[in-house]
């Protein structure tokens, strides 16, 4: 059976990209398949170090957090490795938490640890259909607001 093709973003802060550097070297037969993106930093560090084939965007502190939230609005990201540092404040960590936020909004399968990237990578899920409920966020009835903000 043929395995569907998953779009993958692998993030890493500093102190924990050695993690994710096992974490993919470990997986790489596993991860090679599927469309992988990353912020910057990352993305160079899995390219070069592995011969992953990885779509960079900016690095995080640039730009790069919010461009991975925005692919997941817009459905074009559909799972997150993120392992972040719980240890160490970032200088943009309202884009870490905007991340984050996106991807518990659109039900994107999330690992933040080893651990969960372990279960969400061995789970015959990974590589199969999965039907994720996605939330109903058409556009806001402008129409529907306005005659409910007269009659207030
Ligand atoms: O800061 C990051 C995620 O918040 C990661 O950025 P880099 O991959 O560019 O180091």
């Amino acid at each position: 059976m043929a395995i569907v093709e998953r779009h993958i973003a692998l993030v890493a802060h500093d102190n924990k990209k050695v993690e994710l550097l096992q974490w993919a070297s470990f997986n790489k037969k596993r991860l090679a398949p599927h469309h992988l993106y990353a912020t910057g930093t990352t993305g160079t560090m899995l390219e070069f170090e592995l011969g992953l084939s990885v779509q960079r965007f900016l690095s995080g502190p640039v730009g790069g957090d919010q461009q991975i939230g925005g692919r997941i609005a817009e459905g074009s990201i559909d799972m997150l490795i993120f392992f972040w540092d719980p240890l160490e404040p970032q200088p943009h960590d309202p884009d870490v938490k905007a991340l984050l936020r996106l991807g518990a909004l659109w039900n994107i399968p999330m690992a933040s640890n080893v651990a969960t990237a372990d279960f969400i990578i061995s789970s015959p899920l990974f590589e199969s259909d999965y039907d994720r409920a996605v939330p109903d966020l058409g556009p806001r009835n402008w129409e529907q607001m306005r005659d409910q903000d007269s009659e207030d």
